[in-house]
């Protein structure tokens, strides 16, 4: 590594693992947003994120998140229902994470905790009284302005 790779931390950030993860905020008739919490064991435990995950590959990421909108918490959408709201690109200390934030109005079934601790549907002015990642508090005035 030359020495400006040391210092210049644009350049350092390249080094790192890009993992694209997409996201979702379920909005219901009140104009609540759901969130999930991460159980205990992963990364970022007792953190309350927007459901979601890891694009695999081969997969669009609307695909990826219809699948995890089902895993997670076991509810159906489509893409038609997946509004494109914003993005967060955060630098984390292992990867940096490029998660795109879609909105959907519009599913089938009663979302359940199946992966995370808990559910809560929230106003999005009231977001920063939980904990959430960091690279999801830029997510958080979008919302807002939407909603
Ligand atoms: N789903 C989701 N992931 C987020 C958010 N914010 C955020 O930093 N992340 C990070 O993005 C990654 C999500 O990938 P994931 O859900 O597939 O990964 P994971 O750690 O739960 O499990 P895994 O690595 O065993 O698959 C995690 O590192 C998670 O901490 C968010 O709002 N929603």
């Amino acid at each position: 590594m030359t020495d400006s790779a040391m210092t210049d931390p644009a350049i350092t950030d390249s080094a790192k693992k890009l993992v694209l993860v997409v996201a979702c905020a379920l909005v219901d008739a009140d104009r609540r947003v759901l969130i999930a919490q991460r159980p205990e064991g992963k990364a970022m435990a007792g953190l309350w994120e927007f459901p979601g995950g890891k694009v695999e590959p081969g997969e669009t990421p609307e695909e990826a998140l219809i699948r995890e909108l089902r895993e997670e918490l076991g509810v159906d959408t489509k893409t038609a229902c997946l509004a494109p709201l914003s993005f967060a690109s955060h630098s984390y200390e292992n990867f940096h994470l490029l998660m795109p934030l879609y909105v959907c109005r519009r599913w089938q079934g009663l979302p359940q905790p199946r992966e995370h601790v808990a559910l809560k549907w929230v106003r999005p002015q009231r977001l920063r009284e939980f904990s959430m990642p960091e690279a999801d508090l830029p997510l958080i005035a979008p919302l807002c302005d939407l909603l």
